[in-house]
Order: C-alpha cells, then structure tokens, then sequence
C-alpha cells in the first residue's frame, strides 16, 4: 500500500514535468508486450488489456475537431518544440498536456491500483465514447510564466440554455484546467473555491478559450484567476478566482 501511494504521489509530480518528449506515460515496451502475450497464450490468462495496451491521448486531435479547434492547437504545439539558428531543436516555451481517461492510472505509469480505485472509475470529461460529443479539448501549459490555455470546443450532449452551453458544464472545464494548473504548481491539491462569473452564454459547437494564471501562493493555498474567452479574446464569457488547497494525497486515498 504504501508503495503504491509513493507510486500515485510520483505521478502528480510527474504530471508538473511532463514534456512533450516524456508525454507518453505508461507505454508498454516491446518486452511487456511479448511477456503479456506468452503468458496468455501458455496458461489462459484473461489479463486486464487496458494493463498493458497504449492508452488513448484525448487531447490529441481528431476528426471532430472544428478548423479554428485545429489551427489554435497547431499554433500552441508548434511553441513547444522550436528550432535555434544552428538549425537545433529545443523545448519551447510551451508544452502540451497529454490527456487520459484513467488519471490514476496512468499517472502512477500503468500500475493498476484496483484495490484504491475502482476499476471502473472514469475521469469525467474523458468518458463518453463518440468524439466531439461532449468535452473535446486540449491544455498547454507555460511555465515561466506560470500561466494555462486550454482549447475547449462543447459537444451537443453540453447542452443548457437551448443552443449554448450548460454553466455546469463550463465550471467543469474551469475545473479541471484550474485544478490541473495548481497541481502543477504546487502537487496534490483539492478545489476550495471557485467563484465564477457568467457574462455571455457560450454557443454549442463552439471553440473557446480558457486562460489560468497563477495569482498567488500562501502556504497551502493556491490562488488562480481563470477567463474564458472567445478564440480572438472579443467577448468574455466568464471570469473565476479559483482557490486550491495543498492535500495529501494518502489521505484522501485513504478516506482520511
Ligand atoms: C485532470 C483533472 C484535474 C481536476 C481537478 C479537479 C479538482 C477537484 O474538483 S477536487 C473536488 C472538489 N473539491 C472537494 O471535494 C474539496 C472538499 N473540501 C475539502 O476536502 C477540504 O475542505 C479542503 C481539502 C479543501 C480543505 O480542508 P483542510 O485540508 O482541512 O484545510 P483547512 O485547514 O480547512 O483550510 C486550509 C486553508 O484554506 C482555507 N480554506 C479552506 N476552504 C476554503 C474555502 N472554501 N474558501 C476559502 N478558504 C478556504 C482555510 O481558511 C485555511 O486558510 P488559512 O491557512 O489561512 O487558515
């Protein structure tokens, strides 16, 4: 137990320092492979596939993807990876956020915590099926200076208002791209506060765009402001101060 929650407390950390170059958490390598496939053959074994197949990456892009989905994130992913004058290829000073549908899972590198989690526990804005149904979006994260965007286009199944998006559904993307920015900048955290401010409906189908900053650090708190905002920043549609508070992360496993 004590492993695996070393295991889980590693994979937050690790989610800070993902780079586009390490972003393929928990591949198998060719050896687990041929090890998963003898075993199976010789002794019957049912093993768990999603133990050892490649996990999808969400916030790659897909079919379901608008033009303006598609040319923000190509002008995001093309600042991760630049090119010096000696012809080099260094990190930029963006990165992307690979996206998984099993958060624990795949942030402790595969390991399979079925006694924590349930097994069929899904990251909810990973878990419907049909692309471009409900959360398609993408995070890219600028550390030095300190701030998140996220590339947010609403399905059909987000529904609200009729024709725009439903407010539960927008504080679930501030959420997860404030909760993300603060776990990577400060670990393990939990949602205190978020305090959001309607100021336009967004229209379903849309691409909009949504922007953490990192306020300030006290202690254990966290503080971050959040705009969403249409893909040109001409209208605002909402304004939050989200506050975060450090955890451990044993704990909350725990049920402590
Ligand atoms: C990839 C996807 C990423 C998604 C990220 C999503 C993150 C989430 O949604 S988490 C789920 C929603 N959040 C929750 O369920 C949290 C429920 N609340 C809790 O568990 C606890 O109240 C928790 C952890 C926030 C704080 O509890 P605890 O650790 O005991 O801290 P506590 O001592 O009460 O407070 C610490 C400090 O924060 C302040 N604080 C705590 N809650 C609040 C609040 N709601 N408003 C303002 N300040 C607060 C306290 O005043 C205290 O301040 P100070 O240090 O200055 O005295």
């Amino acid at each position: 137990m004590a492993r695996s929650l070393g295991r889980v407390f590693n994979g937050f950390q690790r989610l800070g320092s993902l780079s586009p170059m390490k972003a393929h958490l928990s591949q198998p390598s060719a050896t687990s492979v041929a090890v998963r496939s003898t075993l199976v053959r010789s002794m019957g074994l049912a093993l768990p596939s999603p133990f050892f197949s490649k996990p999808r990456d969400f916030s790659l892009p897909n079919s379901s993807w608008s033009s303006e989905m598609k040319r923000l994130y190509e002008h995001y992913n093309s600042q991760c990876e630049v090119e010096t004058e000696a012809g080099e290829k260094q990190e930029g000073p963006w990165r992307r956020l690979p996206s998984y549908n099993r958060l624990l899972k795949y942030a402790t590198g595969g390991v399979y915590l079925s006694k924590i989690i349930q097994s069929q526990a899904r990251l909810f804005t990973r878990n419907i099926k049909e692309t471009g149904a409900a959360f398609e979006y993408v995070l890219f994260v600028n550390s030095e200076e300190k701030k998140c965007v996220c590339i947010f286009q609403a399905g059909h199944l987000l529904e609200g208002p009729p024709g725009h998006v439903h407010g539960g559904a927008i504080a679930t993307m501030i959420d997860t791209v404030t909760g993300t920015h603060a776990t990577i900048l400060s670990g393990p955290v939990m949602t205190a506060n978020l305090n959001i401010s309607y100021r336009s409906p967004i229209p379903l189908g849309s691409t909009v765009l949504l922007e953490s900053t990192l306020d300030r650090k006290e202690g254990r708190k966290t503080f971050i402001t959040c705009k969403v905002t249409s893909t040109d920043g001409s209208k605002v549609h909402t304004e939050t101060t989200a506050l975060f508070v450090s955890i451990n992360i044993g704990h909350l496993l725990l049920g402590g």
